[in-house]
């Protein structure tokens, strides 16, 4: 027999309310994120994202309908299974959150001190996660000897000190300028890669989503209005509230009759793929390189085909006669 590997989240019926609120923060929310995947979730402010974030890492229960983080549902758990669930959700919040009398080594060795790890093991642990994050020479620093970025890598450092399953990032990348916060997102991305986990970026930054994730759900006024791949949503918002907050970066270009814009993400922009574009009559209106790709409005044709798509049939047609 063979048993199915639950979502990484899974959501059914979710409403909350708070109390001495009318109107629900969330309502019927019913979607699952796929275990391995970069899922953003995206909405205006106060579509209920920091209300998500509360049920995922337990600090809050819905009132209807039920909440599985790697198909356990909290309120079946003792309360030491709660404990443990928790610690293998690791969260980077937008404010670092550090505490200011400590060493980033001493901010990463704290998760695994209130585990009751012994100091030599825990510390050691903590030098190799500031390595990976890229700050073994600053461990001794204190947070307000360190930058934005690097006090967001310590961060990091520290949420994956319990070797978490899930990584939950909210609004990680909102303090930080955009070279800044494209480092981290790269590194989150990275790490996502490298350790199999479960990445859940939440953001109100479209960018943010168009770069790092391979899914998103967007929220708006407590319920779901959408969910998919990111590169379909992207492609063909479905509702209204995506399509607004896609129109809110839509470069005022010129367009010949017939052309409309068009937003893709694009691996490169080489030699080969300005000459793909050229073939499809689409012209590049506005590019933005991330370290992740090009995010790039383009001015094409009515009827051009899905272009990520054309680029890859392209490139196996190429190499198939290569
Ligand atoms: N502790 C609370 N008590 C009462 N109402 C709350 C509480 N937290 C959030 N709300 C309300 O619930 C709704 C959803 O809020 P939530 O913070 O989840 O949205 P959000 O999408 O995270 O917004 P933002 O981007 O501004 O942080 C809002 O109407 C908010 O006013």
């Amino acid at each position: 027999m063979t048993r199915s590997i639950p979502p990484a989240l899974h959501f059914e019926g979710v409403r909350k309310t708070y109390s001495g609120q009318g109107a629900p923060a969330l309502r019927d929310i019913t979607f699952s994120v796929p275990r391995g995947s970069r899922t953003g979730i995206i909405g205006r402010s106060g579509a209920g994202k920091s209300t998500l974030v509360r049920l995922i890492s337990g600090l809050e229960q819905p009132d209807a309908g039920c909440v599985q983080v790697q198909g356990q549902d909290f309120r079946a758990l003792t309360p030491a299974g709660r404990r443990e669930r928790q610690s293998r959700t690791g969260l980077v919040f937008q404010h670092f959150n550090l505490l200011a009398q400590r060493t980033a080594l001493g901010n990463v060795t704290l998760p695994l001190e209130l585990r009751g790890v012994g100091r030599a093991q825990r510390e050691e642990r903590a030098r190799e996660l500031l390595a990976q994050v890229g700050l073994e020479a600053l461990a001794g620093r204190y947070p307000a000897q360190l930058s934005g970025g690097q006090k967001q890598r310590v961060g990091i450092a520290r949420a994956l000190a319990t070797e978490p399953d899930l990584l939950l990032a909210d609004e990680a990348t909102s303090a930080l300028d955009p070279e800044t916060s494209a480092g981290i997102l790269n590194l989150l991305t990275e790490l996502q890669r490298d350790r199999d986990l479960t990445l859940v970026i939440v953001t109100h930054q479209l960018e943010v989503v168009r770069a790092a994730t391979t899914h998103v759900a967007v929220l708006d006024a407590g319920g779901l209005v959408e969910f998919g791949e990111t590169r379909e949503v992207l492609a063909r918002p479905q509702h209204e509230v995506t399509r607004a907050l896609l129109d809110a970066h839509r470069p005022a270009a010129p367009l010949a009759s017939g052309e409309t814009l068009r937003r893709v993400n694009l691996p490169e922009l080489s030699p080969r793929v300005l000459t793909v574009l050229a073939g499809l009559g689409a012209r590049v209106v506005q590019a933005d390189a991330h370290p992740l790709g090009v995010d790039a409005w383009l001015a094409v044709p009515e009827g051009t085909p899905d272009i990520p798509t054309h680029l890859e049939r392209v490139a196996h047609l190429a190499g198939a006669h290569a």
